[in-house]
């Protein structure tokens, strides 16, 4: 196979907040972890002088000349702190290239993609061509990261595509700086997805596995963490991440004196449950994890981000004594349950059932998997009319 006709699978996975959504907008400690389902990216190189980009799951299927693509202004004016701090002029150029493209959901996506191409971009021959297409398993918009999922996969096919990073990354000695590298490009596509990320997704879905993070400050892998059994559930509420951390933003400004102890408790929150991990003792961790989750739900409730539908979970799930937080942004989207080791199967399933007669989804799913990954394809697999036809399971088998 030929440089101009490589095919590449990468894949990232989405992510779980335990403990510390919002709060960890405002530097405060959040813990989480990355999931077993996963947005995957097919790359393709090609020689037909055009860019694809087909994003079903939002229902986008762009295709441009690549010659068509130049900017009129110096691709350094890019090089701002937030991307929406762009020149007016190169904005409004990326609207031209937007077609009829008007949900919000689908544009973020594909500024997000045109963003990071004009940042990554090196010169290719005229005949230079790609596909990019993705898929992803996880909910989109629903507190478990897609978002995140989805920037990590188009910042790392980008890079290798520009041959910033090579493609075996993950074997490299240098794996740690590369991963840095798709790390800060898929934080700037998060910023053009939802404003102000406090840069705990996109450090879970690069890096994998469970850490604690602060804001401006390098993630800690979680010490003696263990893998849990969660149940979350998807409301299927629909919710903005944007509107909602702008909101706990309003609130904090509006009254200081109340929010600002709220976000102190939340830290505690998350540090207590680091503090309970590294303990060891897995009786204790799991009546300290319920009473946590508890204490951080009713915390974020106070910031006004649950939802009438998070609290019918809460309802259904408390009936079996299994204690529930929303997850993610909230306003709808996913809660977690915590299950115990000592609930049995029966009354799991039980508990999915009560949840799905309410129309919601729910995913039983394990923590803590890998990180971003990328793999060549050989000549007679996988195409991307397989990846966008392939069922989960077979999807997870390839993610390696
Ligand atoms: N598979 C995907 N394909 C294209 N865009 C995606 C995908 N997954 C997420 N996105 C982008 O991320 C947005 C969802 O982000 P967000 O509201 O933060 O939800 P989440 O909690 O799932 O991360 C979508 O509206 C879309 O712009
Ligand atoms: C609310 C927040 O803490 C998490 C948002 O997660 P999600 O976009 O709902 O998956 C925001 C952030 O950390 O950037």
């Amino acid at each position: 196979m030929t440089q101009t006709d490589r095919r590449v699978l990468i894949s990232a996975p989405g992510k779980v907040i335990l403990f510390g959504e919002h709060a960890v907008v405002h530097k405060k400690l959040a813990v989480a972890a990355s999931l077993g389902l996963r947005t995957y990216l097919h790359l393709e190189e090609n020689e037909t002088g055009q860019c694809r980009l087909h994003l079903p799951d939002v229902d986008i299927d762009l295709t441009w000349p690549l010659s068509e693509l130049s900017l009129n202004v110096d691709r350094k004016a890019l090089d701002t702190d937030h991307p929406d701090n762009i020149p007016e002029e190169i904005k409004q150029q990326f609207e031209s290239w937007m077609g009829v493209t008007t949900k919000e959901n689908q544009r973020r996506a594909v500024l997000s993609f045109l963003y990071l191409f004009f940042v990554l971009k090196t010169d290719k021959p005229a005949s230079f061509g790609f596909t990019i297409s993705t898929r992803s398993t996880l909910p989109v918009g629903a507190g478990l990261g897609s978002s995140a999922s989805f920037a990590s996969c188009i910042s790392t096919a980008l890079l290798v595509l520009f041959n910033h990073i090579p493609i075996g990354f993950t074997q490299s000695e240098k794996k740690e700086s590369y991963l840095d590298t798709i790390n800060r490009f898929a934080y700037k596509a998060e910023q053009v997805i939802h404003g102000n990320p406090s840069g705990l997704d996109n450090s879970v879905c690069v890096f994998g596995g469970a850490l604690s993070f602060r804001r401006g400050e390098r993630f800690v892998p979680l010490e003696g963490f263990q893998s849990l059994q969660l149940l979350l559930t998807n409301t299927k509420v629909p919710r903005s991440t944007n509107a909602l951390v702008a909101g706990v933003g309003a609130k904090k400004e509006k009254y200081p004196n109340v929010i600002n102890p709220i976000l102190d408790s939340i830290d505690n929150i998350s540090l207590r449950c680091c503090e309970a991990f590294k303990s060891g003792s897995k009786e204790d961790l799991a009546q300290e994890l319920e009473d946590l989750v508890d204490m951080n739900h009713c915390l974020l409730h106070a910031l006004g981000v649950s939802h009438s539908s998070l609290e019918k979970v809460r309802v259904i799930t408390e009936e079996f004594g299994v204690k529930t937080k929303l997850t993610g942004a909230g306003g709808g989207g996913c809660a977690l349950s915590v299950i115990r080791d000592d609930v049995n199967v029966e009354t799991t399933n039980l508990v999915a059932k009560k949840l799905a007669e309410e129309g919601y989804d729910c995913y039983r799913t394990l923590l803590g998997g890998t990180g971003v990954n990328a793999v060549v394809l050989g000549d007679d697999s996988l195409d991307q009319t397989w990846l966008l036809n392939a069922d989960r399971e077979t999807l997870e088998s390839h993610a390696i």
